[in-house]
């Protein structure tokens, strides 16, 4: 009798002694066999960690489901030391030179199997883990981030951010007549007028302005979420990916979703999905969590399609007026090492990445740098007073590429660069796999095919870098720094990723940080509603979120 056909038998005699030998060729076969067989030697490296991720993916798909998987592995360090096992074949390495090392140009070492739960439509840049289609897709799109280029993008910075200061000034008259409102909802579900302050969530509006930014950059229109305050961006109702993208002709019926909403639920399930090995992904799809999780990512990609298709209908209508700063033309345009262009399912991939990679990375760090700001109020003062002084004039915001230019202000850099170590919205360790001929680091040869990765939230916290008072918000820290301390600054400084894989949009991002968060604070001054001792709550999908930042806004004048 063969194994399957016993197997039948017996469950046809006795079920659960049939469900007790499937988990336990289960257990042995996944968890206890890999463990003894030790392919990657991590137990004969004796790399320390705890028991359980020893075993099992499971235990890294719980804190990363949870939420808070970065506070969790910088915990770890902590107590086991740099290297730390997080998985059967994960090791987190919290030290700067193991950045320089597992993220270096020319070292061989691609973005490891998390990568493919983020996949939907076709591999964009952010996604694609082959070294030779990724150097293609990287060619046609880092131009169009150039130092130079992204001055282009100043005037869509300042239309979208002169548009919130509206809406806060409007709503801010209300609030000193003592009136209420729910525009823009978040905690606490409105704002509030009471005490000369407009007492407000200010994570909504930072999101509205980094969606309607990339938006109009990415797609040649905002999705209008600033003026109408509200979480909406149109896609097909029928979403169905390939199909709308061959069909340009017919109109198609439009719905509304909330796209931050879905944008957060896409990052978590594509979070939790890529801890997984990718033999359970299958399985764990069919439970709810993840299939409602699955409905956002095809959700959001309906508003790449959308947009796309749009623009490919304008163009062979001839009706497309065509900007120099789109970014869909900017890809359109660009031919790889063949003279190939962009086809349209790949166009409409990277249209949707830069979306994503462009959007709330950005609004979570403002968010973040606000609730620094007004929980540090010495260090909103003299940013006030660097700004009054680089520009009287109260109606120099939204503030100018020339305004920000390197140096003019040193302070709001320093106040810039000091959130994106404190919060990091990219903070935990992006995976990496060691090539063929291992990999030393830290002292330890890893074989090939374990998994590396720099935690970002960790190394930002390392004590001997930015001294013990890692949790202060002290813009001062990056001032006045000798050329021994910044190389280590800079070496360990890691918000945008280094190497062939680092941001490709980080001028881009640095240039909206400033623009942004010099308008705001040039007009504006921030108290938290709690006091001090307001915590800003936060929970990590790919990216570390806050969940709100209740404040109250007085004008200055
Ligand atoms: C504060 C804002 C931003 C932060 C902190 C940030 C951070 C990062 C980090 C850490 C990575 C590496 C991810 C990985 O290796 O898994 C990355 C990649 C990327 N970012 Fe950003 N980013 C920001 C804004 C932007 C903007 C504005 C754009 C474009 C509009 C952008 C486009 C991209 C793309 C396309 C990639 C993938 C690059 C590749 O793999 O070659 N990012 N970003």
């Amino acid at each position: 009798m063969s194994y399957t056909s016993s197997l039948f038998a017996l469950a046809a005699h006795n079920p659960l002694q049939t469900f007790a030998v499937i988990v336990g060729g289960f257990l042995f076969t996944h968890i206890f066999l890999p463990y003894l067989l030790d392919p990657y030697s991590l137990r004969r490296l004796n790399v320390p960690g705890p028991r359980l991720a020893a075993f099992s993916d499971l235990w890294l798909g719980y804190y990363s489901a949870k939420g808070h998987r970065s506070e969790t592995i910088h915990a770890l360090h902590q107590h086991y030391g740099r290297v730390v096992r997080i998985a059967p074949n994960h090791v987190s390495i919290a030290s700067p030179d193991a950045l320089q090392t597992v993220y270096a140009h020319g070292n061989g070492a691609l973005k490891s199997e998390f990568y493919d739960a983020f996949v939907s439509i076709q591999r964009g840049l952010f996604n694609t883990r082959d070294r030779t289609e990724h150097a293609r897709k990287r060619k046609l799109v880092s131009h169009i981030f150039s130092q130079k280029s992204v001055l282009e993008f100043e005037p869509h910075i300042r239309l979208y951010v002169g548009q919130l200061l509206e809406q806060w000034e409007r709503l801010f008259a209300l609030a000193l007549k003592g009136q209420r409102g729910d525009e823009g909802q978040g905690q606490g579900g409105g704002w509030e007028g009471r005490s000369g302050r407009l007492w407000m969530d200010v994570l909504p509006w930072c999101n509205f302005l980094a969606f309607d930014i990339i938006g109009d950059l990415a797609f040649g229109a905002p999705f209008g979420m600033i003026k109408a305050a509200q979480d909406s961006a149109p896609i097909p109702a029928e979403s169905q990916p390939s199909a709308d993208l061959t069909d340009t002709k017919n109109a198609i019926e439009i719905k509304h979703i909330p796209a931050v909403k879905i944008l957060n639920g896409r990052g978590e399930y594509s979070m939790s999905m890529g801890a997984l090995p990718p033999s359970y992904r299958p399985i764990a799809r069919k439970l709810p969590w993840f299939a409602a999780g699955a409905a956002d990512v095809k959700a959001l990609a309906g508003i790449a399609i959308m947009a796309v298709r749009k623009r490919l209908a304008a163009q062979e209508a001839g009706t497309l007026e065509v900007r120099k700063t789109d970014l869909l033309e900017k890809l359109q345009r660009g031919k790889d090492e063949d003279g190939k262009p962009m086809g349209k399912e790949e166009l409409t991939a990277e249209a949707l990445t830069l979306l994503i990679a462009g959007s709330d990375t950005t609004s979570n760090t403002v968010c973040a740098i606000i609730y620094l700001l007004a929980r540090t109020p010495d260090a909103q003062l003299k940013l006030h007073a660097e700004l009054d002084k680089a520009l009287p004039d109260l109606d120099s915001v939204p503030l100018t590429v020339d305004d920000v230019k390197a140096d003019r202000l040193p302070y709001l850099d320093a106040c810039i660069n000091e959130g994106l170590r404190i919060h990091s919205t990219s903070a935990l360790g992006l995976p990496r796999l060691v090539p063929q001929g291992g990999m030393t680091v830290e002292g330890v040869t890893f074989p090939e095919g374990t998994v590396l990765s720099v935690p970002s939230y960790t190394i930002h916290r390392d004590t001997d870098v930015w001294g013990s008072d890692i949790e202060t918000f002290r813009p001062e820290r990056w001032l006045g720094l000798d050329s021994d301390k910044k190389e280590l600054v800079n070496r360990t400084f890691n918000p945008f990723s280094v190497g062939p894989r680092a941001c490709v949009g980080r001028n881009l991002a640095f240039l909206e940080l400033q623009i942004i968060v010099g308008s705001l604070l040039r007009r504006w001054d921030f108290v938290l509603e709690g006091g001090l001792e307001q915590e800003m709550h936060t929970s990590e999908g790919f990216l570390r979120k806050p969940l709100g930042c209740r404040v109250g806004l007085k004008k200055r004048d």
